[in-house]
């Protein structure tokens, strides 16, 4: 499945990198690791109209926004084609709302990071399963030198030591198996005793509610990234909450 993403992706930034003029950024770039930070248990919501693993997504992008103000960043897809995410949606995300913003999509090209800057994003995700160390590092870099901010996604446990760098603002670690698509949130509690003590860690995919918020929390995460459950639920403010809360209690007790 990564694959096949990753193939679709090169050849349609490709077809972008010839047809698309890429605006003049309108807002400043905020501070995405700082906006984590300050809460307890820090939620990202991300936006996410469609998925491989199935979404029943309640809410278009306004109506998402509205419920989803307690957040501390966004995340906003822009792959088209699997997740059905756009520039667009990017950009109205930008003028909608003054916190940071994540661009997720598969990043395989510098263009990419050109794009996440112009549509006013002030982070970017970027797998080290796409990209290998030394792309990775590379990208990183071009993200820097634009002033943007690296999440940067593991999916082995052992990958998670890749936080000692610099250029690791916030470490992703997924819980997806990206073979069979299915989460499980033990691989994610694997991974904590390669994470470096500079990092931030986050936990990415599968966190349904509070119960997988306390456990992270008591394992060190300091967030979660959530999509799936807060696009399916009927009350996403209330999800929200819940998970913070609890991450916050699991936070406290160590
Ligand atoms: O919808 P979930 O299970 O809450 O997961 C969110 C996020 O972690 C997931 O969308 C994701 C993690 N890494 C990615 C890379 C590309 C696209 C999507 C993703």
């Amino acid at each position: 499945m990564l694959e096949k993403i990753i193939d679709i992706t090169v050849k349609r930034v490709e077809e972008e990198r010839k047809r698309l003029a890429l605006p003049k950024r309108f807002k400043p770039v905020r501070d995405f690791r700082g906006s984590l930070e300050r809460g307890a248990f820090a939620v990202i919501a991300e936006f996410k109209p469609s998925s491989p693993s199935g979404v029943k997504a309640r809410w278009g992008l306004l109506e998402y926004l509205e419920r989803v103000k307690a957040a501390d960043a966004l995340s906003v897809l822009t792959e088209p084609r699997f997740f059905k995410g756009s520039y667009y949606n990017l950009a109205r995300a930008a003028t909608l709302t003054d916190k940071p913003i994540l661009f997720k999509d598969f990043v395989v090209d510098p263009f990419q990071i050109e794009a996440a800057y112009a549509f006013g994003a002030d982070a970017v995700l970027l797998m080290i399963d796409v990209l290998g160390e030394d792309d990775l590092k590379y990208m990183a870099l071009k993200a820097k030198s634009l002033g943007l901010q690296t999440l940067v996604e593991v999916s082995k446990p052992e990958d998670a030591s890749v936080s000692e760098e610099a250029w690791v603002d916030v470490l992703g670690v997924n819980s997806r198996d990206f073979k069979t698509l299915k989460t499980d949130i033990k691989r994610i509690f694997k991974a904590t005793r390669y994470i470096a003590e500079r990092a931030f860690p986050l936990a990415e995919s599968g966190v349904k509610g509070s119960r997988d918020a306390y456990e992270l929390a008591l394992r060190g995460y300091r967030g979660a990234l959530v999509g799936t459950s807060l696009m399916e639920s009927p009350d996403p403010l209330g999800s929200l909450l819940s998970i913070k809360r609890a991450g916050s209690a699991g936070l406290g007790r160590i």
